[in-house]
């Protein structure tokens, strides 16, 4: 059995564990803009509810989301490398590629907030943060329609 024997025969494995990872890693996406709605509009009303968001979202964060990107790429990153799968000349693997690029970089936009969060800088709105809450929406469906109808 060669490589490419191994990558079709894990292949239906790869693909439930994505889209397990993908359905993890995504209500993350969701949730913790929401939880920084909150966060920010409960600041100056109840300040020492501050530490129990920073909380929340620290293990949101390293508990769910971490580990679920992780284990996104991993499996997708298999499905890639899986000869025939991905053919490089239809407009969706580049579509879903960028789409995931911009996933991966909002990501890492929420972690730099909390960071922020943690360290007492809360210098944007509610509104602001409901606003960057589209983001995930607007990728996640050029995602699944990038897949789903393969253009
Ligand atoms: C993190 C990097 C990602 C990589 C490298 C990746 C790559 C892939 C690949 C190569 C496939 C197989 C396509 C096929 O079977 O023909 C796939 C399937 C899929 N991906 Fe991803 N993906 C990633 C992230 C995501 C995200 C963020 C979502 C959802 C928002 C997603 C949703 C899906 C779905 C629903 C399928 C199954 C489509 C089908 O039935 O064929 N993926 N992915």
């Amino acid at each position: 059995m060669d490589l490419s024997d191994l990558l079709f025969a894990i292949y239906p494995y790869a693909k439930s564990l994505h889209i397990m990872a993908v359905i993890s890693w995504m209500a993350g996406l969701f949730y913790l803009p929401r939880l920084f709605v909150y966060h920010v509009e409960q600041a100056e009303n109840v300040p020492e509810s501050l530490p129990i968001f920073v909380m929340m979202e620290d293990k949101l964060l390293r508990i769910i989301m971490r580990p679920a990107m992780y284990v996104s790429w991993a499996a997708g990153g298999l499905m890639v490398l899986t000869p025939g799968l991905v053919d490089w000349s239809s407009l969706w693997p580049w579509s879903k590629g960028l789409s995931v690029l911009a996933m991966t970089w909002f990501h890492h936009w929420l972690l730099i907030r909390h960071r922020e969060f943690a360290s007492g800088v809360n210098s944007r709105t509610g509104r602001s943060y409901r606003m960057m809450n589209e983001v995930p929406t607007l990728l996640m469906v050029i995602i699944v329609v990038s897949v789903i109808f393969k253009f």
